[in-house]
Formats: C-alpha cells, sequence, structure tokens
C-alpha cells in the first residue's frame, strides 16, 4: 500500500501540490485524474524519489521511500516514456536497466515479448514512435517484476488496440495483487480501467472515491425542451418548481427524469414543443463539473452541463 500524508509541493508561488492525502491499496487499478496542471505528475515523481516534497511525506507499505540498490524491484514506473538514450537499441536500453538493478538477462526478453516489441529490440529507441516508447516504459516498469507500479498517462500516443492493451495489462497486474496506480486526464478513459479513483484540482484533493460510486453520485439525468416559446415554458417549469437552465442553441434543460410532467404541463398550458427528450450528462461531464474551479488554463467558452452544442452526444437520450 502506498499513502500519502499532507504531501505538499511549492514552486515560488505556485503549489502545484497541496496537503495531499490518501492512500492507494493493491489489487486493484487505482485511477489518479485531475485536469491538465493539476499536479499528478509532481506527485508522482515525489512518490518516487525524484522531486523532494516542501512538506509532508510518502509511505510503502508504512515505511518512508528510501532510494534502494535495485529500485525497480520495488517500484515500476512509466513517467516521460521518451526518457531514453535515444542511441541505444531498446534491447541495450533494458539491459542496462538490468544489469544496474541486479535482474537477470533473461528478463529483459520476456519484457520485450510481453509488450510485443521484440521484433523490434535491436531498433534505436529515438526513432521509435510515440507508441513504441510507451511500450518500451512499460516494459521498463516491469522489468523487476515489482509489486508497485506508476503509470503517467500511459494511454497516450498508444492506437486502439494499444490502449486496449494497457487497459488489460494494469488489470491483469492489480489481479495479481499489486499495487496500480495510473495518471490521465480524460475519466471517459479512467472508468473503463480503474475500480477506486482519486481526483486533485490544483493540487488538491477533490475525491477519493470507488469508481462504481462516483458513477451513481455523477449520473445527471435532464429533460431537453424546445419550443417556440421559451420564456413561457420556463415561467411554467419554474412555478412548479423545476430547475431549468437555457443551452447555447436556445433549448430549455430541466434537472430530473420528468419528461410526463414537462410534456403534461405543456399540454394544460397549451404550449406547443418540438422536443421533449431525456438526456443524461457524460462522465467527463462529472468529471468538468467537479474540477471546474480548479482548472489551470480554461478555454475561452466556459463548460456547463447541458450546453448541447458543446457535449459529445452521449447516445443516452431517448424520445417521449
Ligand atoms: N519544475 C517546475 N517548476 C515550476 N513549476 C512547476 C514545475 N513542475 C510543475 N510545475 C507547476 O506545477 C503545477 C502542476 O504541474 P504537473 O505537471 O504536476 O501537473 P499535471 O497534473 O501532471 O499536468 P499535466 O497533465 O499537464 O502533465 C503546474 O502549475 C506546473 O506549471
Amino acid at each position: 500500500m502506498i499513502e500519502l500524508n499532507e504531501l505538499t509541493k511549492r514552486y515560488g508561488e505556485t503549489v502545484a501540490v497541496d496537503r495531499l492525502s490518501f492512500q492507494v491499496r493493491p489489487g486493484r487499478v487505482t485511477g489518479f485524474l485531475g485536469p491538465n496542471g493539476a499536479g499528478k505528475s509532481t506527485t508522482m515523481r515525489m512518490m518516487l524519489g525524484l522531486d523532494r516534497p516542501t512538506s509532508g511525506e510518502v509511505r510503502f507499505d508504512g515505511r518512508p521511500y528510501a532510494r534502494s540498490a535495485d529500485p525497480l524491484r520495488h517500484v515500476g514506473a512509466l513517467l516521460e516514456a521518451k526518457d531514453v538514450h535515444s542511441g541505444r537499441t531498446a534491447h541495450n536500453h533494458l539491459l542496462w536497466l538490468a544489469q544496474s538493478n541486479r535482474i537477470p538477462r533473461r528478463r529483459v526478453r520476456e519484457v520485450l515479448e510481453l509488450v510485443g516489441l521484440e521484433s523490434v529490440a535491436g531498433r534505436r529507441a529515438g526513432q521509435f514512435s510515440l507508441g513504441m516508447s510507451q511500450r518500451l516504459g512499460v516494459a521498463a516498469a516491469l522489468l523487476g517484476d515489482p509489486p508497485v507500479l506508476l503509470f503517467d498517462e500511459p494511454v497516450n500516443g498508444l492506437d486502439p488496440e494499444g490502449i486496449r492493451w494497457i487497459r488489460d495489462l494494469m488489470k491483469e497486474l492489480a489481479g495479481e495483487g499489486r499495487t496500480v496506480f495510473v495518471s490521465s486526464h480524460l475519466m471517459s478513459e479512467m472508468a473503463l480501467t480503474a475500480e477506486h479513483l482519486i481526483v486533485i484540482g490544483r493540487g488538491r484533493l477533490l475525491a477519493d472515491t470507488g469508481m462504481k460510486e462516483f458513477i451513481a453520485r455523477n449520473s445527471l439525468t435532464f429533460v431537453r425542451v424546445r419550443t417556440p416559446e421559451p420564456d413561457r415554458m420556463h415561467q411554467v417549469l419554474t412555478e412548479r418548481g423545476i430547475t431549468v437552465t437555457r443551452a447555447a442553441d436556445g433549448a430549455l434543460e430541466a434537472v430530473g427524469d420528468q419528461a410526463a410532467t414537462i410534456g403534461e404541463l405543456a399540454a394544460r398550458q397549451g404550449l406547443t414543443v418540438h422536443e421533449v427528450s431525456v438526456q443524461s450528462a457524460s462522465l467527463e461531464d462529472a468529471f468538468m463539473r467537479l474540477t471546474e474551479q480548479d482548472v489551470e488554463y480554461r478555454s475561452p467558452v466556459s463548460r456547463t452541463v447541458g450546453q448541447q452544442g458543446e457535449r459529445q452526444p452521449t447516445g443516452q437520450g431517448k424520445e417521449s
């Protein structure tokens, strides 16, 4: 188990990580989610002892992280995929890592096979695509057969087959009882991989929750109403105590699953409606809502739930 206790990192005025405390348990994939600049990489670097915390600490099974003679046997990590000696072949890169961590030579072949790079083992790592570099990084992380694995944005640059491969691999590693901690800025990706979720924004903890609970708590349903008389409809709905917002395209969005009530109210008031449809906000929307206040660089148009024009179609809307 990994335990963070009030972990803090300042760079001058910037508080990159702000009194972060949480635990990462073995036997499951824990997703580490946050928008760009939230402090994920800084946290992971401190977990690995690559950055010194301003205050607070990280403990592995109750002990403070100490640089050991063979760190790859304890914690495997994929941070910067392109962080390899570009002139070395993939095989020699891994061999050099194995030798400096007292790992038997035969393990190099094993991990090359495991990540599907055996046919390009003799090629220089500098010529690798981002996807191939990611695979080489995963091979390096697995080299020492460590009980703890940290992956920073591992699906970056991978094609759909590669993405599926890494998802399955992470679940498999967790299934073997290892501690698997993986960062991402994509909620949709995490929903398919992680069983537990840690969300941060501006270095602070925003959520520490099971994935199922997060989905249950954040799946927001609303009814989209299109009418040539939006002002009157708005008034009718609010008078009935229904919370209504206006979407970018002029449609009304009423919180809750009340399509029947809305249809009846419209009929009673003689209001024409062109659409009454139940919609579900995506998990990505829930994540955006959670981190809205904590995004370092915001797009000029801020996203709000229900702005139809900006949301990816969820495919969950149904006419009623
Ligand atoms: N070496 C550094 N010097 C100064 N500021 C830094 C340094 N490293 C990170 N920061 C700042 O700390 C904050 C957190 O950065 P970090 O890279 O950890 O975030 P992140 O969640 O990993 O984001 P991304 O997904 O974009 O990599 C940002 O404001 C960043 O600009």
